[in-house]
């Protein structure tokens, strides 16, 4: 099976500086997988996603895209300008004009039928999320790419999401890939995770990184829960993780489920 994109040696600099924001990350999603990117705030999870897109420059490694891989984006921040009124029709018809069968079929398709004539800035945080998700699915993608699409949705709300992520993989087989902070549905609706901190800490199937020692160092033992990603304690001494067999530090591989 050939990678949609595959990266390799991946590093990345915060803007304008030296500072490394991503170390030696090596990445790639196949057809029809959904991957999910975990990671404390700052850990460089948008900047990941970002130098997959070929959206920030690289400083050092490189990313290979399939060549006519079809990319369908979410991005995390979506700004809305209030002060211009525009209907869920006419944000559907931007950058691309498109008929008004395939923007009923598209919104049925994400379960916002009957939204066209609302303005954007009417829809609830679900229903703006779906109609997103709706504009990303526009022009049949491989891959979806969905920078926290949950973000401001209550626990039923991020759960129907998730399933919503699912019936449209099954439906059109686009693989996602998505960054993500509700560790509970994140594990169960993945194949596969990718727990960072500046570098991969670990990856694997949902159940191989909710018991990993990295995992739970990052999140702590009760990481099931939601809360756990914005308490966590980075308490384990980058210097020593060698002394104990762990995969952080400089040396990110040790732990990598093998990609299919
Ligand atoms: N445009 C930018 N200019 C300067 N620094 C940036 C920029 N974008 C990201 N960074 C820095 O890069 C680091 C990683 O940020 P990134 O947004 O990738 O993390 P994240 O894991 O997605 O965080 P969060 O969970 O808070 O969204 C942070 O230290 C951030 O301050």
């Amino acid at each position: 099976m050939s990678a949609l994109i595959e990266a390799r040696g991946l590093t990345i600099q915060r803007p304008g500086s030296h500072e490394t924001v991503l170390q030696n990350v090596d990445f790639r999603i196949g057809p029809q997988e959904i991957v999910t990117v975990v990671g404390p705030n700052g850990s460089g999870k948008s900047s990941l996603v970002r130098a997959l897109l070929g959206h920030m420059p690289l400083a050092a490694g490189r990313v290979v895209r399939k060549p006519g891989l079809r990319i369908g984006y979410v991005p995390q921040r979506v700004q809305v300008d209030t002060t211009i009124p525009i209907t869920v029709r006419r944000f559907l018809s931007l950058p691309r004009r498109i008929s008004d069968d395939v923007a009923a079929r598209v919104l049925t398709r994400t379960g916002v039928q009957g939204v066209e004539a609302r303005q954007l800035t009417q829809l609830s945080g679900g229903q703006f999320q779906r109609v997103l998700l709706a504009r990303a699915l526009l022009h049949d993608p491989h891959l979806l790419v969905l920078d926290e699409p949950t973000q401001g949705l209550d626990q039923p709300g991020i759960v129907a999401f998730y399933k919503l992520i699912e019936e449209v993989r099954r439906q059109t087989g686009a693989a996602v890939l998505m960054v993500s902070h509700d560790l509970l549905v994140v594990m169960r609706a993945s194949d596969r995770v990718i727990c960072l901190n500046g570098h991969i800490c670990c990856e694997g199937t949902p159940q191989h990184v909710s018991t990993a020692p990295e995992y739970r160092a990052l999140f702590g033992a009760g990481s099931e829960g939601t809360l756990a990603l914005y308490q966590h304690h980075h308490d384990h001494d980058h210097d020593h993780d060698h002394d104990h067999g762990h995969g952080h530090g400089p040396h990110p591989h040790h732990h990598h489920a093998e990609a299919p």
